[in-house]
């Protein structure tokens, strides 16, 4: 792949591990597959068997009616936690609205969000958001594992499995109504490990190369979007490319997403991994404390730009302080 610049984001299939049908040649071409673009590029789409068209609209019907809900209704979903309530009607980004659902992978979690909206229950909302929620876990285990394995650092897996947290973020972009371009979601760098997205069939989603060209996300039925955010880009001492993303609408329909967005559990300190620092490639980041730097960023201490983390805890300029060969 070299340094050329991709028109696509390079596709790679994993239905066959997640099926338990792989052999472990399978399994090793395609974490070498996810090395390769997650160094270069930063991101990926992920194609999973078993998305029908049925599903497909099942689960975008019900985040239509969740977010038909009146206004007030949708504002109880309320939290002081950054990233977690509900977000819309900003100046900034009229076209924006979303939700979140913590720990989703988590049986019942689903259900109690649908519940708290709809008393009745509204199982086609639960059963088909469960779905993908599951199959975004899955997936960012999967690479998360394929990602460590790669970098030779099994003996951290555990540590990275057991100390990692989810939050899923179902969004809706209105239609702008216009043939230009309108900003649905201003770009960005994710303060997240990693970022799984599904999405329907309007376009919108944009991410920028290293190189500074945007490609345009091309969805299908049964692919998902994968990208690395700051945190695993520090863990990885970066060696992995967190891509800046927004998302650009036009034309009159509405874009849904669900995002599964990992980050480190509260408490943990993310610390890069000492194989990692060498004389040729210094420690770039010093170790953090995820929620403190959440903190900062949401007190106005550090400005939510692109390089956010860098701000808080880089290395670079107490290199020689913080650096020990050791
Ligand atoms: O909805 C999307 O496709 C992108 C969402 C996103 O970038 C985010 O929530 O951080
Ligand atoms: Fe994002």
């Amino acid at each position: 792949m070299g340094s050329e610049t991709p028109t696509e984001l390079p596709l790679i299939d994993f239905s066959k591990i997640y099926l338990n049908e792989s052999t472990p040649d399978d399994w090793n071409s395609v974490k070498s597959q996810v090395h390769q673009a997650l160094t270069e590029y930063g991101f990926f789409r992920a194609s999973m068997a078993g998305m029908s068209p049925e599903f497909q609209s099942s689960l975008f019907g019900s985040l239509d009616q969740l977010f038909n809900l009146p206004l007030e209704t949708k504002l109880k979903s309320i939290s002081d936690k950054p990233f977690h309530g509900y977000i819309g009607h900003s100046p900034t980004m009229p076209l924006y609205e979303s939700m979140a659902i913590p720990d989703a992978q988590v049986s019942g979690e689903v259900e109690a969000f649908a519940n708290f909206f709809w008393p009745h229950g509204n199982p086609t909302f639960g059963e088909s958001v469960r779905n993908i929620s599951d199959k975004s876990y899955w997936l960012d285990r999967t690479i998360r594992k394929m990602i460590i394995e790669s970098l030779g650092l099994d003996k951290y897996l555990d540590d990275h499995m057991d100390n990692t947290k989810h939050l899923l973020r179902v969004a809706k972009y209105k239609g702008p109504d216009t043939k230009e371009s309108i900003m649905g979601l201003t770009s960005h760098i994710d303060k997240t490990t990693l970022s799984i997205l599904y999405q329907n069939e309007v376009a919108g989603l944009e991410l920028e190369t290293k190189g500074g060209e945007w490609i345009r996300v091309k969805q299908s039925i049964d692919s998902f979007t994968v990208f690395v955010g700051e945190v695993f880009h520090a863990w990885s001492n970066g060696l992995l490319h967190a891509p800046n993303h927004r998302v650009m609408m036009t034309g009159n329909e509405a874009r849904y997403s669900l995002g599964l967005f990992s980050v480190p559990k509260s408490g943990y300190i993310t610390k890069v991994p000492d194989n990692l620092v060498d004389e040729e490639h210094p420690l770039l980041f010093n170790p953090f404390d995820y929620d403190e730097f959440l903190n900062h960023l949401f007190t106005g201490k550090i400005g939510a730009n692109k390089d956010a983390l860098d701000a808080y805890c880089g290395a670079k300029e107490s290199e020689l302080t913080t650096y020990s060969k050791s």
